[in-house]
């Protein structure tokens, strides 16, 4: 096992270089984590740790590069932070990556090698499940961490995240419903969902169950064979498109539930929803095509607080888990959307200005007045 101290890495697609710290814009921390024994080959990046110890998931896919990866990394871990402050939890923004293709590479003693590089931070970061992870995956971790949430419950830990993050996109799809056609009930209405993993296939379940009618699209065809087994007892019609299809149906919203930047230059002009809601991190590839979406007229409900459901979940852990609690903060989601919509009309500016506004405020109140500490430190929080 052995930490690589950071490098200079060719990030520049117009041909110049930024050295990682260039990159690390405003992280704190990125570890480099290799274990050759196991094949492991992971980034954590800590961004912010002004409201706690920083906390995310752990990604696995098959990056096309080191670059990339690095890159993931550095975004999804700055949502992270984002997204703890706009659901008001004690912890920071952090995220890891491992370079590998979740249904090839696993094995029990690749978790534990992450899972020896997390107990490295001594608490500063804690992980779990996120796209390409599984709960399972880090019973294996939790042998060599204490740093895990969102291990089964049969381990003791609070279980699928999933759940209850495709619960909070459902009431996110309540809400932008609410907003934009004065009604909560999503039956008869038209969805577009990219990925149907853990959380996309929930999500869908349920808009079927309701009587709502979806286009759905997965690079894993196994998952849309078995939605469309799900749907023919279900009131609802699912129609399977292809690849970047998704993004040109006519559609009253886009759920975007796989992988990020999926709202980028190239797909804005395709795009012929009224709305997007879902549970991808960092759905848009740059914050300022929120103001372009304004401006066409198409409400996007913030990722970060739309996805709260299973930080909400894991990070409640602290606290000695409470599923009521866990339940009625993912359902305040509906109202922290409605209030957003509301500010950034009142305002004239883009959804994600008006939620951004809200948590850089949080932030700048509660400054860092106790940097690096891990929760261990503060035993006020094991209260339950
Ligand atoms: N699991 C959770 O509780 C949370 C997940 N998220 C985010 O939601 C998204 C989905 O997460 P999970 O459902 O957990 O992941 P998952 O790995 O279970 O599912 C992702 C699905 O997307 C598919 N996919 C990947 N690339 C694709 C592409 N280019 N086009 C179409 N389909 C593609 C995969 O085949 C897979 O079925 C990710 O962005 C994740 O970061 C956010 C908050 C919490
Ligand atoms: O959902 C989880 O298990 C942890 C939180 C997270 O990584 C996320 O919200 O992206």
């Amino acid at each position: 096992m052995n930490t690589i101290q950071p490098m200079e890495l060719n990030l520049n697609q117009s041909g110049g270089s930024l050295s990682v710290f260039q990159q690390m814009s405003q992280h704190e921390q990125v570890v480099f984590c290799q274990d050759e024994s196991t094949g492991l080959k992971a980034i954590i990046a800590i961004h912010n740790t002004t409201l706690g110890p920083a906390l995310g998931g752990c990604r696995m896919r098959p990056y096309a590069s080191e670059e990339e990866a690095l890159e993931d990394v550095l975004r999804l871990s700055r949502g992270m932070t984002y997204k703890c402050a706009a659901a008001d939890v004690d912890f920071g923004g952090g995220k890891a990556v491992i370079i590998g293709d979740p249904h090839k590479d696993k094995s029990p003693e690749l978790f534990r090698a992450l899972g020896q590089f997390v107990q490295s931070l001594g608490g500063r970061y804690y992980t779990g499940c996120d796209m390409g992870t599984l709960p399972e995956d880090f019973v294996h971790a939790a042998k060599e961490t204490q740093y895990i949430v969102g291990a089964p419950e049969e381990y003791g830990g609070s279980g699928d995240s999933s759940i209850p993050t495709a619960h909070g996109v459902i009431m996110g799809l309540r809400a932008v419903s609410q907003f934009l056609w004065d009604t909560t009930h999503l039956a008869g209405k038209t969805f577009s969902i990219q990925g149907l993993g853990k959380v996309g296939f929930k999500v869908a379940e349920t808009l079927l169950a309701e009587g709502a009618n979806l286009f759905v699209t997965d690079i894993y065809e196994n998952s849309i064979i078995e939605l469309q087994k799900k749907a023919e007892t279900l009131p609802g019609e699912v129609t399977r498109v292809d690849g970047k299809e998704i993004f040109q149906i006519e559609a009253d919203a886009l759920v975007p539930c796989a992988i990020g930047g999926i709202i980028n230059d190239i797909s804005l002009s395709d795009l012929k929803v009224k709305a997007i809601c879902g549970a991808a991190n960092n759905q848009l590839s740059k914050d300022y095509l929120g103001g372009i979406l304004q401006q066409r007229g198409i409400l996007y409900a913030p990722d970060y607080i739309v996805n709260a459901g299973g930080l909400i979940q894991v990070s409640d852990e602290l606290y000695g888990l409470n599923k009521e609690r866990v339940l009625k903060k993912t359902e305040a989601i509906f109202e922290t959307l409605m209030q957003t919509f509301e500010a950034a009309a009142k305002q004239s500016i883009s959804t994600i200005e008006a939620a951004n506004q809200v948590v850089e405020q949080r932030l700048e109140l509660r400054k860092r007045n106790n940097s690096f500490f891990s929760h261990q430190q503060r035993p006020k929080w094991s209260i339950k």
